[in-house]
């Protein structure tokens, strides 16, 4: 049976969340460490093993602290929290619980979608009394959640985390093709930044209905050339997705352009082409398999 599923990190800035995070996935995947956000979160690395493929994630800007938690961002926090297999909750023996109330509260009203590990970090900067009342009152602050107290630096407790992650994923085939992500990343960056863009212009149905597509990612030394097929199923679709004149494509094109090259820091030259493959849902394998193909 295979594992998978997203974690979620969250956690005041630092705590040591990327330090975990190196410790976590250290050499043991392809690490994406891009600062590009996609829609929801910024993927930080996917590790795949030969039965589980763990997604982590994100979410920035939740529990900054200058960030009073306003009505306005609740929307956005609250689907970051609701779309996690398992939320690993950062905190450091330093970090006070009261200042994140709201966020804590949050996190508690969607307990039943997730599992919750609150993670310890820095816990060689204490000694033992001082760690067990730490964890006590965690335990007391957040009682659905697991606690394991880690340190990130010097490597304690990586492994027994890593297990009970492992553990709690939920049984599911890979969400992302294991080996074209391992070695291709940026392809699936660019698939999600123009999925994104779809999303931001059209009505519902459309994004839905779409698949997008990476031909070519030719880097040149001062520019990058992609071609991305936007399949549709419908003719009608079609139509829709470029518009009047073209407007709603070049608009995607544009503002996707944009971001891809925020992403990589580098001059990108974007074509995208809208093709009709009728009923590509059903054909999904040959469409993932096609996604990843290169031909240059
Ligand atoms: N003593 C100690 N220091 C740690 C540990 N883990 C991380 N640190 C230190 O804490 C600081 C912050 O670590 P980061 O990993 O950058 O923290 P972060 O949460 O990613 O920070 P942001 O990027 O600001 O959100 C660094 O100086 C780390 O070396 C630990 O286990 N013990």
């Amino acid at each position: 049976m295979h594992k998978a599923g997203f974690v979620n990190i969250v956690g005041n800035p630092n705590v040591g969340k990327s330090t975990l995070m190196n410790a976590l996935v250290g050499e043991r995947i392809s690490i994406i460490t891009s600062k590009a956000q996609t829609t929801r979160h910024r993927i930080m690395g996917i590790v795949n093993g030969e039965d589980f493929q763990i997604v982590y994630s994100d979410t920035p800007g939740v529990l900054k602290p200058h960030y009073k938690l306003q009505k306005s961002m609740l929307g956005f926090s609250q689907s970051a929290l609701t779309d996690a297999d398992i939320l690993l909750y950062v905190t450091d023996v330093i970090d006070s619980s009261d200042k994140n109330a709201d966020f804590i509260e949050m996190v508690k009203q969607h307990a039943g979608d997730y599992k919750i590990i609150l993670v310890v970090n820095k816990i060689d900067l204490v000694d033992e009394t001082k760690l067990i009342e730490i964890v006590d009152s965690w335990h007391t602050i957040l009682p659905e959640a697991e606690v394991i107290p880690i340190s990130a630096t010097q490597k304690f407790n990586i492994d027994p985390l890593l297990k009970r992650i492992k553990e709690l994923l939920p049984d599911s085939p890979p969400f992302f093709d294991k080996d074209a992500l391992t070695d291709k990343p940026e392809r699936f960056f660019v698939t999600e930044i123009i999925r994104e863009k779809i999303l931001l212009n059209y009505d519902k149905e459309i994004p839905y209905s779409v698949e997008v597509v990476v031909e070519q990612f030719k880097e040149e030394t001062k520019l990058i050339r992609i071609n991305a097929v936007i399949y549709a199923e419908r003719d009608s679709q079609k139509g829709i997705l470029i518009g009047h004149q073209g407007k709603s494509l070049r608009k995607v094109g544009m503002e996707a352009r944009k971001d891809i090259e925020a992403f990589f820091g580098k001059q990108v030259y974007l074509e995208l082409f809208i093709k009709v493959e009728k009923d590509w849902r059903n054909r999904e394998t040959k469409l993932r398999n096609f996604g990843y193909h290169i031909s240059d």
